[in-house]
């Protein structure tokens, strides 16, 4: 019987990845599936994955099934630089407008909604798509990209588009950090296999704190290679990421929560997390 592993398949995850001993966790039964959040919201509600990391979206429509795991997250206060709403037109005249959205996604998607229809009180007309910039805006105003998709297009035609960075807009009007994702293990898993989720618990913080030590630098490096782009980009990138889940992070999320529920995106409120107390597990 293995845990499986959700690994969001976007370089922002990377610091909780880099460092894993991935021979030891397969020898302790930890098996890793590699896929976009959306993908990864569907196979942990299903219950094909047990831990990793999930949009924060996701969280709350399955609140009572999920325990977070505490300290880990990728969160932004202020603007996140790979969250974009890419517009033909300026963002105060997309009220009436139809806007594609990236089906990777589920945060991002319910917080663009927020921003347009709660912060400005427009109507908008929204449509999931696959993330192709070009077939997106082919019939639409605007789309929303997020992950290394929106990293390449700001890099591409980041001058022929107005782009608006998600994690800004919701930081100017609410002054509160935005978690994307969370780390969450099922509570069913969680009752099985407490030692392993604890290990793999540890091995995350570990790789994060390597991660911090080295100012991301070696992996860095191997992103430059895979998915090119400057160093400084992606030191910068990195260093402006939050990786901790906290008090702070945890209250910006919450009001997230607050208005979704609001704005009808959650069928119940979710007021409070549930974190997983790590110090009741032996190993
Ligand atoms: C920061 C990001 O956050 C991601 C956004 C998510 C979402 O919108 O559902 C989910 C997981 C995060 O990895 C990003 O993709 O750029």
């Amino acid at each position: 019987m293995s845990v499986v592993v959700g690994e969001i398949s976007y370089t922002n995850i990377l610091p909780f990845f880099y460092y894993l001993d991935r021979e030891e966790l397969h020898k302790r039964h930890c098996t890793f599936i590699p896929q976009v959040p959306a993908q990864l919201n569907k196979g942990m509600s299903e219950g094909v994955i047990d831990i990793g990391g999930i949009s924060s979206f996701a969280y709350a429509t399955n609140a009572n099934s999920y325990s977070l795991l505490p300290n880990l997250s990728v969160t932004s206060y202020g603007a996140v630089n790979s969250i974009f709403l890419i517009s033909k037109k300026p963002l105060m005249e997309l009220n009436g407008s139809k806007i594609a959205l990236t089906s990777s996604s589920a945060t991002s998607v319910h917080l663009l909604k927020i921003i347009l229809e709660h912060f400005h009180s427009f109507t908008i007309e929204c449509k999931m798509m696959k993330p192709n910039l070009a077939m997106m805006l082919q019939d639409y105003d605007a789309c929303l990209l997020i992950g290394d998709d929106a990293i390449v297009a700001k890099r591409e035609v980041g001058h022929l588009y107005h782009f608006y960075d998600l994690g800004e807009l919701w930081y100017k009007q609410t002054g509160y950090s935005m978690t994307f994702a969370v780390f969450a293990v099922r509570n069913e898993t969680l009752q099985k296999h407490s030692s392993i989720v604890g290990y793999v618990y540890r091995s995350f913080l570990e790789s994060k704190r390597k991660s911090e030590i080295d100012q991301y630098e070696q992996m860095i490096d191997d992103i430059v290679l895979t998915h090119g782009g400057e160093r400084l980009f992606w030191n910068t990138y990195f260093q402006n990421l939050c990786n901790d889940f906290g008090e702070r992070e945890q209250e910006g999320l919450i009001y997230y929560y607050q208005l979704l529920y609001k704005l009808g995106y959650l069928p119940s409120p979710v007021t409070s997390l549930n974190i997983w107390d790590v110090t009741r597990t032996l190993e």
